[in-house]
């Protein structure tokens, strides 16, 4: 059984590479829920008013996620619970939440997490964090498209996006979850690239070799379909 979760910024391509990479390990891949949250473009109108509430809502689906993926064999999910607090530590930062939402929040996730601690599996085998530079995140962003996101809907997202970037750096060097790797993003365009995509597969699966996580029946497949 093989638990990996993906890490990274917005649009470092985890969504992207779960998908890749699970149809290259033959496991299952559990996305975040952003196109079916509701408020998502609620807290992006109004980040103050709604960063409480995403928040909680992005901890439940992710606490779903994470129960499933640790409790069924071989997953690999799109982002995970332990970002959780990095946004909103961030955004109560910039002010946007009270100290009683900082006080609820924090005491949800110790809860949260305590119920982890019961699961047979209690952590994801391999973190793999996707690093990408602010014009690399800025030029995904553009290229999905979601209007919210974008500098022009709201000039102050430069500032939040690139003060996200420096809340992350310090974040993955803490992360003692489980063994973690990094791809560089900003060079290997594995959406594109047949020749970048297998590096960054190789370098993850040598990684679940080295660790002695590679499911034994798996082999190397030939070719995998990549929806852009
Ligand atoms: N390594 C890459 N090279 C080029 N384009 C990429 C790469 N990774 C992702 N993309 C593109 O960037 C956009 C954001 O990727 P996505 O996987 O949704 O990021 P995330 O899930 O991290 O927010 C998508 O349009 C995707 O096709
Ligand atoms: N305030 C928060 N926003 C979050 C959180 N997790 C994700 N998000 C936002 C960022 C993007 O707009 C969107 C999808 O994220 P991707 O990285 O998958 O592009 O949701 C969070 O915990 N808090």
């Amino acid at each position: 059984m093989t638990v990996i979760v993906l890490s990274g910024p917005i649009g470092a391509g985890k969504s992207s590479l779960t998908g890749i990479l699970s149809k290259y390990l033959g496991t299952k891949p559990f996305y975040e829920s952003v196109d079916d949250n509701p408020v998502l473009p609620l807290f992006y109108a109004d980040p103050k008013k709604y960063a409480f509430l995403l928040q909680v809502y992005f901890l439940n689906t992710r606490f779903h996620s994470i129960k499933d993926a640790l409790t069924e064999d071989n997953n690999v999910l799109d982002r995970s619970i332990y970002e959780d607090a990095l946004f909103f530590q961030m955004n109560a930062d910039i002010g946007r939440a009270t100290s009683e939402e900082v006080d609820t929040y924090y005491e949800l996730l110790h809860n949260m997490m305590n119920e982890l601690e019961r699961m047979p599996k209690k952590n994801p085998d391999l973190l793999v964090h996707i690093n990408v530079s602010y014009d690399t995140m800025i030029k995904r962003i553009k290229k999905r498209g979601r209007p919210y996101e974008q500098l022009s809907y709201d000039s102050t997202l430069e500032d939040y996006y690139k003060r996200l970037l420096r809340y992350y750096k310090p974040w993955y060097e803490n992360y003692d979850y489980s063994p973690k790797m990094e791809i560089d993003g900003d060079k290997l365009d594995f959406m594109a690239n047949p020749a970048d995509r297998q590096v960054v597969l190789n370098q993850i699966t040598d990684k679940l070799k080295e660790m002695g996580k590679l499911p034994e029946d798996w082999k190397k497949p030939t070719d995998i379909q990549i929806e852009a």
